[in-house]
């Protein structure tokens, strides 16, 4: 059969062993939503969650603390031993709690110790913006001048990072480093083990952001000895605009006191003592700070579930099969139109492609006005994610030849290229 046919992306759909999972999402009518890599749809599971954690709240009171189909009081342990194998992590490595943000200053606050020459933090220069700044403010709380303790490894492409860069920028002066497993434009995979080595040999503590990875590509960080990682879940992970984030902090960091304490890091045996000395627990559950937000927290309970049923080592499989499927059809039908592939095109990708274009910001206008869903990230960028879980082969087959009918008939004309408020 001819693999540019819709008939081809049929019959990869019949043969599909995760297909049936669509089913459990709320799919947008008569849309083909590319953009899993932002925000996940809902799944009925997710919703389901939320409607009895209202309901607990409605018929419990208080009591749902510790009463009811999900006692509020250990939802975050619970959330976090459900998160534990797409990490690769042991279930009390992990903790759902905060947000990206708000994790990444709770670890860097723990885990940045300057001393003598050491007082260097390690990033990259195509970071995600919030990291970026989490890191700056974190530096100057130490009385330090970010523009000369923020080294910012350099792209040579300004799409990819080169490991040998990083490790080259390992001096004696770096206190830290934080990371991304996937990169937030490129989508390009970064070897955690040997990144995590080369700092272990050198005695520097390090750190991943796995908002693009996790629930898209497998992680064994327990085994890797990552010292700690932060991640959203309302990406792959389908939890919702805002929903609760997690981290992951390795158990020979266990005792010690987190950067940011709060009671709800109490051992929780002992919280509602009351003692103005705190006995944190003595897992990932002490980088907690304040109440969970349970109500954020419930549509993650549902949007697990699937991911235990799917397993990640499906889920992986079928997204490198996705995105190969997607980038064979670019390059037969798209060619000549403009487009530059701005993702690893071998293994090293992670769940979304990146097409360059100049004039990506109103392709991506035209893009949803005629029922497609991407993202437009600056300066040049076309973000689009098939997502294992509810994305079919025929949905990006569709996807191609509506971008090819947007170029043919120059149909972005219509519309201004600049980007839109949330791009
Ligand atoms: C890589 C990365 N880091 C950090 C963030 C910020 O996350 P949050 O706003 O949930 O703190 C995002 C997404 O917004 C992201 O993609
Ligand atoms: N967190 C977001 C938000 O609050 C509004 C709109 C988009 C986002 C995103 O997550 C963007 C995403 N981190 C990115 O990779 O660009």
């Amino acid at each position: 059969m001819e693999k540019t046919t819709v008939e081809y992306a049929q019959h990869l759909d019949e043969k599909d062993v995760l297909a049936h999972f669509r089913e459990e999402f709320y799919l947008l009518e008569d849309k083909i939503y590319m953009d899993g890599n932002s925000l996940g749809l809902l799944s009925k599971r997710a919703e389901k969650v939320l409607l009895e954690l209202l309901h607990s709240w409605k018929s419990l009171g208080i009591d749902g603390w510790t009463d009811g189909a999900h006692p509020w009081f250990y939802l975050s342990e619970f959330v976090g031993k459900k998160m534990a194998p797409l990490v690769g992590g042991q279930s009390n490595e992990v903790i759902a709690t905060g947000s990206t943000t708000t994790n990444l200053h709770q670890l860097v606050a723990t885990f940045y110790k300057p001393s003598g020459k050491r007082t260097k933090i390690l990033a990259d220069e195509l970071n995600f913006p919030s990291d970026i700044y989490a890191l700056q403010s974190q530096l100057k709380l130490k009385g330090y001048n970010p523009e000369e303790h923020l080294v910012r490894v350099k792209s040579r492409d300004g799409r990819f990072l080169k490991e040998a860069d990083i490790v080259d920028a390992m001096t004696e002066e770096v206190a830290l480093i934080v990371l991304p497993a996937v990169l937030y434009r490129s989508g390009q995979v970064l070897d955690l083990s040997y990144l995590t080595q080369e700092a272990k040999k050198r005695g520097i503590p390090i750190g991943f952001d796995l908002c693009h990875s996790i629930g898209t590509i497998e992680h064994r960080l327990h085994k890797q000895e990552v010292d700690f990682a932060f991640w959203c879940t309302y990406k792959y992970l389908n939890g919702g605009p805002g929903s609760v984030g997690g981290l992951f902090v390795h158990e020979k960091h266990f005792g010690t006191m987190p950067g940011l304490t709060g009671w709800f890091g109490s051992d929780k045996a002992v919280q509602f003592d009351m003692s103005h000395t705190m006995t944190p627990a003595q897992d990932a559950s002490a980088f907690q700070i304040g109440t969970p937000h349970v109500l954020s927290l419930a549509p993650v309970v549902g949007a697990l579930a699937l991911f235990e049923e799917a397993t990640i080592q499906r889920i992986r499989k079928k997204s490198l099969r996705l995105t190969e499927y997607f980038l064979m059809l670019i390059d037969v039908e798209l060619k000549g139109y403009g487009f530059t592939i701005g993702n690893p095109m071998d293994e090293t990708r992670g769940g979304h492609i990146l097409l360059e274009h100049q004039e990506a910001a109103r392709i991506c206008k035209a893009l949803k006005a005629e029922g497609v869903i991407p993202d437009f990230r600056a300066p040049n960028g076309v973000r689009l994610a098939p997502v294992a879980l509810y994305n079919t082969f025929e949905d990006i087959w569709q996807t191609v030849q509506i971008l090819k009918r947007i170029l043919d008939e120059k149909r972005y004309e219509r519309f201004e290229n600049k980007r839109g408020v949330v791009a």
